[in-house]
């Protein structure tokens, strides 16, 4: 579990999260929602401690994350997967060698052992055969499977997904959605995904946090988004052709 309480955060006076409050639980894809600049990626960079809060008190599980040390934060961030936009794969390390990357920078496991653990992973997202390829070589489809198998090799408690199918197909970006969920439900991880897909929405949110000038304005399940009544949400959700066509059938 990831709770934030009453967490504010300003770039010089521009007050971007405004008293957040709100709990993200564990075993389900939490998802955040909003336009653009409402505040997403700082909420989530903000959660992982890349950014400082102003004010509030950000709790991992049972303890606060704020009042650690500097070198007691890195402990929880190994803890913590994160699937950056674009994958983030390193061009110049083969497919395998980006999976062993935290492996090495974390761990004090064998060649052999970073190894096994790696192509675990690997097979865990249905990659098979690529291990020696460079990103490059690959489609992105499989470029985005990799980074999950990076973002699990530690084993993480957390996983924070920063658009995580932005570029992919409907189809291929169904198959990483259902990647994402199967994974958070099997290791019981709490996963928060920032998107602007409602296809993604509807698909696998469990629950989804509206947010709009820097708060939390709506807060529901997918079944609920459809119905609410809440203009700035429905302004949002409908905005497109295809979710008014899919309201019209409702
Ligand atoms: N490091 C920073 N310094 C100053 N302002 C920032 C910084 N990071 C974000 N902002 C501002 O905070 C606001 C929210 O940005 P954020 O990136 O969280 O939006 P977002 O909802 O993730 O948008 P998008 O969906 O386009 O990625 C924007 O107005 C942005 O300009």
């Amino acid at each position: 579990m990831i709770r934030a309480v009453r967490i504010s955060k300003s770039f010089e006076d521009k007050l971007v999260i405004d008293d957040v409050s709100v709990t993200f639980q564990p075993g389900e894809i939490n998802q955040i929602i909003g336009q653009s600049g409402s505040g997403k990626t700082v909420l989530l960079k903000s959660l992982v401690g890349l950014y400082e809060v102003d004010k509030g008190e950000i709790f991992y599980d049972d303890f606060s994350f704020t009042k650690l040390q500097r070198n007691e934060k890195q402990e929880v961030r190994e803890k913590i997967g994160m699937l950056f936009q674009g994958s983030a794969l390193f061009d110049s390390a083969t497919v395998i060698e980006n999976v062993m990357f935290p492996l090495e920078m974390f761990t004090k496991m064998s060649k052999e052992e970073m190894e096994e653990r790696a192509n675990f992973c690997l097979q865990r997202v249905d990659i098979e055969n690529a291990n020696h390829l460079f990103p490059s070589e690959i489609s992105g489809g499989m470029q985005k499977r990799v980074a999950i198998a990076r973002a699990i090799a530690l084993n993480p408690r957390y996983l924070f997904c920063d658009e995580p199918n932005s570029g992919l197909d409907p189809r291929t970006a169904t198959v990483i959605d259902n990647l994402i969920k199967e994974i958070t439900q099997e290791y019981q991880m709490t996963t928060i995904i920032n998107t602007h897909d409602m296809n993604s929405i509807m698909e696998i949110g469990d629950k989804i946090f509206f947010i709009n000038e820097g708060k939390i304005w709506w807060e529901g399940n997918r079944e609920e988004i459809l119905h609410a009544d809440n203009k700035e949400l429905n302004d949002f959700v409908f905005s497109s052709a295809l979710t008014r066509a899919v309201k019209g059938v409702l």
